[in-house]
C-alpha cells in the first residue's frame, strides 16, 4: 500500500480513521476494542469534553516551556507512550519504531511484554527512553528472568499492570477472533503451550499471568529489581494511597476501556487519588487523550504526564515511525496552543482553577 500524505491528517482523529481504513480487520478489532458495551471506552473520551476550561487573559504567552520529567527522566513534553501489546501486527518495524518515534521526540515508550521485538532491541533505539510493562507471570522464576533483561538493558522503570488478573470480555474479538502470526514470536515471553509451536491466542497468553497477584507480591519485586515500579491500573483512592505505602508510583487508567466495563474515568478518579497520594508517588494518566486539551485537563488535576495507547499504533499503522513521530508532534502543537489560550507559559502553572468545578 502506498504511503499516506500525514500532512493531510489535522489531528488524531483524522489519524485514527486512515489508520483503521487500511488495517487487516482481526488487528482493527483487537486494537479498537473495548470491555462488553464499551461504556467505559466510549467515557474515556467524553469526560474530557466534559470539562470546561477558565483560561485567563492578558499573559505573555509568546514562550511556552512543555518541558517536564519522570522519575528523573527529562521529557520535551509530558505525553509518552503506553505499552501495547504486538507492534509487529501493522508494522514490521514493530516497536523499534514506535521506540524510535519516541525518542526523536524527546519523550518515552513503556515496552508491552507481550512486544514482537526484544527488550534489548527496543531498548536501543529508545535510547535510554524505555520503561518496561510487566505481567507477572505464574512462573516467578520466568519473571524474575524478564526483570532482570529489562533492567540491563535499561529500562528506567518497572510497570507492573495490575487490572489484568484476566483479560476482559472484549466481545467484538469473540466474534472475529485475533489470528496471531505464526512468524512473529513475542520474544520476552516465557513459557509456550507445550507441543505448540508458536502462542497461538491471546485468551491463552492471559492464562500464563498469575491470578494470585496481591500487595505481598511487590515486597517480591523489590526483591529482584532496584527499579523504580509504577503500578498501572489504579482507579481508586484506597489503592493510590496503598501504592504510595508501598513505595510504588500511580498510573491511574482503564485499560483503555478494556477491562472492566462502567468503570470509573481516568479523569474522574484523579481528583481522589491527588487527595489520597499528597505528593508521596508521581501520578501518571492514560485513556481516551486525543486532543491537546485533553492532556491540559489532566495535568491540570495533577497528572504529572499522560500516555497514549491506541494513537500511536494507529500511526505506526499508518507509516510507521514517521506516523508515530506525527501523533506526538500534532498532540505537542495542541498542548502548547491549548497552554497559549490558557494564559499558561509551563507546567507548574496548571492547577484545579483551570476547571470549571
Ligand atoms: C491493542 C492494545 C494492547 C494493549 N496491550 C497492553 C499490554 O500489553 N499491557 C498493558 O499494560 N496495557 C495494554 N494496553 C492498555 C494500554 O496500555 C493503555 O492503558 C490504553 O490503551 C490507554 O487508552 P487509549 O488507548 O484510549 O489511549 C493495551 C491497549 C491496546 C489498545
Ligand atoms: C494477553 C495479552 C494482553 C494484552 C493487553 O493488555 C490487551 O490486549 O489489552
Amino acid at each position: 500500500m502506498t504511503q499516506p500524505d500525514l500532512t493531510a491528517l489535522l489531528n488524531l482523529h483524522d489519524m485514527e480513521l486512515a489508520a483503521q481504513a487500511r488495517m487487516p480487520r482481526d488487528a482493527l478489532n483487537y486494537y479498537a476494542s473495548g470491555a462488553n458495551d464499551e461504556h467505559t471506552l466510549r467515557a474515556n473520551r467524553a469526560s474530557y469534553a466534559a470539562v470546561r476550561l477558565r483560561p485567563r487573559v492578558l499573559v505573555d504567552v509568546s514562550q511556552i516551556d512543555l518541558s517536564t520529567e519522570v522519575l528523573g527522566l527529562p521529557l520535551s513534553f509530558p505525553v509518552g507512550i503506553a505499552p501495547c501489546a504486538m507492534h509487529g501486527l501493522v508494522h514490521p518495524e514493530a516497536e523499534v519504531a514506535t521506540a524510535r518515534a519516541a525518542a526523536a521526540a524527546g519523550t518515552l515508550t513503556t515496552l508491552s511484554t507481550m512486544s514482537h521485538r526484544p527488550v534489548e532491541e527496543v531498548a536501543q533505539a529508545a535510547g535510554g527512553r524505555l520503561w518496561f510493562q510487566l505481567y507477572l507471570y505464574h512462573d516467578r522464576e520466568v519473571s524474575r528472568a524478564l526483570v532482570q533483561r529489562a533492567e540491563a538493558a535499561g529500562a528506567r522503570a518497572l510497570v507492573l499492570t495490575v487490572d489484568t488478573p484476566i483479560l476482559g470480555r472484549r466481545e467484538v474479538m469473540l466474534r472475529t477472533p485475533l489470528h496471531l502470526p505464526p512468524d512473529l514470536k513475542l520474544p520476552n515471553v516465557g513459557p509456550r503451550r507445550p507441543g505448540s509451536e508458536h502462542l497461538d491466542d491471546l485468551n491463552y497468553l492471559s492464562t500464563l499471568f498469575d491470578r494470585s497477584l496481591s500487595w505481598r507480591d511487590l515486597e517480591w519485586l523489590r526483591s529482584v529489581t532496584r527499579l523504580p515500579v509504577v503500578l498501572k491500573g489504579i482507579h481508586t483512592a484506597e489503592d493510590a494511597a496503598l501504592a504510595a505505602e508501598h513505595g510504588a508510583h500511580v498510573w491511574v487508567s482503564n485499560h483503555g476501556g478494556r477491562q472492566l466495563d462502567t468503570a470509573v474515568t481516568p479523569l474522574e478518579a484523579l481528583p481522589e487519588i491527588m487527595q489520597a497520594v499528597q505528593g508521596r508517588a508521581e501520578i501518571y494518566l492514560d485513556g481516551g487523550i486525543t486532543r491537546g486539551t485533553d492532556v491540559l485537563k489532566a495535568l491540570a488535576l495533577g497528572a504529572r504526564a499522560v500516555f497514549l495507547g491506541r494513537a500511536p499504533l494507529y500511526g505506526l499503522a499508518l507509516a510507521g515511525e514517521a506516523g508515530v513521530r506525527r501523533t506526538l508532534d500534532l498532540l505537542r502543537a495542541e498542548l502548547e496552543l491549548a497552554m497559549a489560550l490558557c494564559g499558561k507559559v509551563r507546567l507548574a502553572d496548571l492547577a484545579p482553577d483551570l476547571l470549571r468545578a
